[in-house]
């Protein structure tokens, strides 16, 4: 789709010394020195730029709702739409603590909404109920992707944002997101499938046997991505997905959130190996499966705050960490500069 470079492992090694030489025992800024080094391999920068972080929602609702899988109703993904444009939802705080670009696509919500600060860019009124047809088509689904891949590029263009960061709203995607896991990790569907916004243990078995169904009767391709996605997964799994091929494209770094940000990133890297190089986890969601989902990536996450709410709001919460990580390396001193004696 989008040609994907190497990391740059020269500059990597160059942040890596550099760091031996500021006013500090050696390694002991432990994660951050690690993260400065990916961020330098990512950015092919000696002393990375990561501000200003740029957040795109993509909103989009799911047919297998009807299959009663989440803890709320489906009109709650319009509904706070709206509430993002009107600037009171968690991520619309969360981005302003961090000087972020804020973007709401809309790529598949079932009603109408208004806005001008809203990127309209509806595919279908949501998806099919995967338990009765394919959620989309192949070209819904690429499509999907493209969408996301435009939206970051404008972004890019628009806001010149140096970090990405990828959230969602719709109502039935951890399902959606559990199915997808299911299919390309090949792991127990009971490992992977948790509450969402908060079902109990009786409507997880529920929601269980739901996705097991859909995977029976759809029969996706582990082996091609699309397909899955096509199948039985979201729009706006598919919009994050295509938004972070983008962003590694242009070697920009991806901070991902939770699980349903953490599957689209997984779509993202069976697409295109190698996008995966350019992301970083920001934290660990409290549903199950994105333990598995992050180790599948050969990650492991900044933040683990017991949270679970998705928007890209552990994204969000984790970007002044990647901030600081380039901070150290522009603003300390080193042992030289400020005369103080290194080790032996
Ligand atoms: C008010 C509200 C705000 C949200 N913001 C994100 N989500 C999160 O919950 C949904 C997924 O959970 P499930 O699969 O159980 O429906 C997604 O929209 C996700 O972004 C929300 C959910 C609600 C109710
Ligand atoms: O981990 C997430 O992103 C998540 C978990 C539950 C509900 N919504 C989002």
């Amino acid at each position: 789709m989008m040609t994907i470079q190497k990391l740059d492992k020269q500059r990597g090694e160059e942040v890596r010394q550099y760091h031996q030489t500021l006013t500090k025992p050696q390694g002991s800024l432990g994660r951050l020195e690690e993260l400065a080094v990916q961020l330098a391999e990512i950015t092919g920068q000696v002393f990375p730029a990561v501000t200003p972080p740029g957040v795109i929602v993509f909103a989009a609702d799911h047919g297998c709702t009807s299959e009663g899988v989440s803890a709320y109703p489906k009109e709650v993904t319009a509904q706070m739409v709206t509430n993002f444009l009107s600037g009171g939802a968690a991520i619309n705080v969360l981005s302003r603590s961090i000087g972020a670009a804020l973007k709401i696509v809309d790529i598949g919500v079932a009603a109408d909404i208004d806005g001008i600060e809203l990127s309209t860019r509806k595919i279908k009124r949501g998806t099919n109920n995967f338990c009765v047809e394919d959620a989309m088509t192949r070209e819904e689904a690429i499509e999907a992707l493209n969408i996301g891949r435009e939206e970051t590029e404008m972004m890019i263009r628009h806001d010149a944002i140096k970090c990405l960061i990828t959230g969602e709203m719709g109502i039935g995607n951890t399902t959606s997101s559990s199915a997808i896991m299911a299919v390309l990790s090949g792991k127990p569907i009971e490992t992977i499938t948790g509450p969402g916004t908060g079902i109990d243990t009786e409507k997880i078995k529920h929601k269980q046997q739901v996705i097991k169904k859909a995977i029976r009767l759809r029969s996706p391709d582990p082996d091609d991505p699309i397909d899955v996605l096509a199948k039985i997964g979201g729009l706006e799994i598919g919009g994050m997905a295509g938004a972070m091929l983008a962003a590694a494209a242009h070697r920009i770094p991806i901070l991902v959130d939770g699980f349903i940000s953490t599957v689209a990133a997984t779509l993202a890297e069976r697409i295109s190996p190698g996008a995966a190089d350019y992301m970083i986890i920001g934290h660990l969601s409290t549903e199950p499966g994105h333990d598995l989902v992050i180790q599948m990536l050969g990650k492991m996450p900044l933040l683990d705050l017991g949270m679970r709410l998705g928007e890209g709001s552990g994204a969000a919460l984790a970007f002044p960490l990647l901030e600081a990580a380039t901070n150290i390396l522009s603003g300390m001193a080193t042992f030289d500069s400020a005369g103080v004696t290194n080790k032996e």
